[in-house]
């Protein structure tokens, strides 16, 4: 059944496996005490734990799907990885419980394109917001977002457990999240804590929410938007690349949501795209139109944003 299954379903089936290694890569640098900081850019932090993170899940895909192309944030990896981060396993409840949408049953490897963030929320991660912190591997096939795992690994569950991890696949639906619906009498945005400005505030303004939640990492804010906890994901910033929202757009959609850039352009994510989601980001959670918003955005945040 694991090695017969169809191509996307043991892709996800396998992310599902390796994200929760690279969490335990994850927790286990923070342990040990020395991040290994080292500063990529302006607001733009690496850690021990985003290089040792994507080693573990870059080397795993690799040995599994040799002819998928896998692009991760840190760029090229030493795939030469201790014995024990080389997970070569699928998730089996999640092969033996869901059945691969039609359209997708029926592909090859170089069809594929895997976005990795091996830790998003970094700056997070270095000020001790841990709960913001996820691990993201985001199919792409054909160049749209279709599939995707967001792993939290320091997600404290009720029963005592620590991390979850959250799939979606479109036509198949979500996993290992119960989603919520957010408030009908109030609206509520969550954007970005670490990288704001003033177009970025102007798009927020116009929106006039209830509540603005600033809170890292693409993957955290896109679990707020499952949560009930906010309607919409607004950043209308160039910052967030491609492996930021692979995943969480494949999981928000899977959902009934919808992800596009500030302009409601889904963003492609074939192998040659430039890594930059220069048009920003907007998520809507399942209900809640992403057209209405969409048109409360000023035209001057849609023109700053009109660059792709
Ligand atoms: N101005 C900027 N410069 C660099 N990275 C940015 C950025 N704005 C957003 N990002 C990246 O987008 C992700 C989500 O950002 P935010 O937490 O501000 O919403 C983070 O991913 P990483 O933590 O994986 O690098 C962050 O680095
Ligand atoms: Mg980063
Ligand atoms: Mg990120
Ligand atoms: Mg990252």
């Amino acid at each position: 059944m694991v090695n017969t299954a169809p191509l996307v379903m043991r892709l996800v089936g396998s992310s599902i496996k390796i994200a929760h290694r690279a969490g335990h890569i994850i927790r286990d640098v923070m342990c040990r005490g020395d991040l290994g900081i080292v500063e990529k850019g302006k607001d733009d932090l690496q850690t021990e734990a985003d290089r040792s993170a994507q080693r573990c899940i870059v080397a795993s895909l690799s040995k599994q799907f040799p002819n998928v192309t896998i692009i991760g944030e840190e760029g090229p990896s030493d795939l030469n990885v201790p014995d024990d981060w080389l997970i070569t396993e699928s998730n089996t409840e999640f092969l033996e419980k869901h059945k691969c949408p039609e359209t997708l049953a029926d592909l090859k490897e170089s069809d594929v394109v895997i976005w990795v963030d091996p830790l998003d929320g970094t700056s997070e991660y270095t000020q001790g917001f841990l709960e913001r912190v996820t691990v993201l591997i985001g199919i792409a096939i054909n160049d749209r977002a279709v599939g995707g795992v967001i792993h939290q690994p320091y997600y404290k569950a009720e029963t005592g457990d620590i991390g979850r991890t959250i799939w979606g696949l479109k036509g198949c639906g979500t996993g290992g999240i119960a989603p919520v619906k957010p408030p009908s009498d109030r609206f509520l945005v969550t954007t970005t804590r670490s990288h704001s400005n003033g177009i970025v505030q102007s798009a927020l303004d116009a929106l006039a929410p209830d509540e603005v939640l600033r809170v890292g990492g693409a993957g955290y804010k896109v679990l707020q938007l499952l949560e009930g906890k906010a309607h919409a994901y607004v950043f209308a910033s160039a910052g967030c690349k491609k492996w930021d929202t692979c995943a969480p757009e494949a999981v928000l959609e899977a959902n009934g949501g919808t992800l596009t850039d500030m302009l409601g352009r889904h963003y492609r994510y074939g192998k040659d795209v430039s890594f930059p989601n220069s048009s920003g980001v907007l998520g809507t959670v399942a209900g809640v139109s992403h057209d209405d918003v969409l048109s409360k955005i000023p035209e001057t945040v849609k023109q700053a944003m009109n660059v792709a």
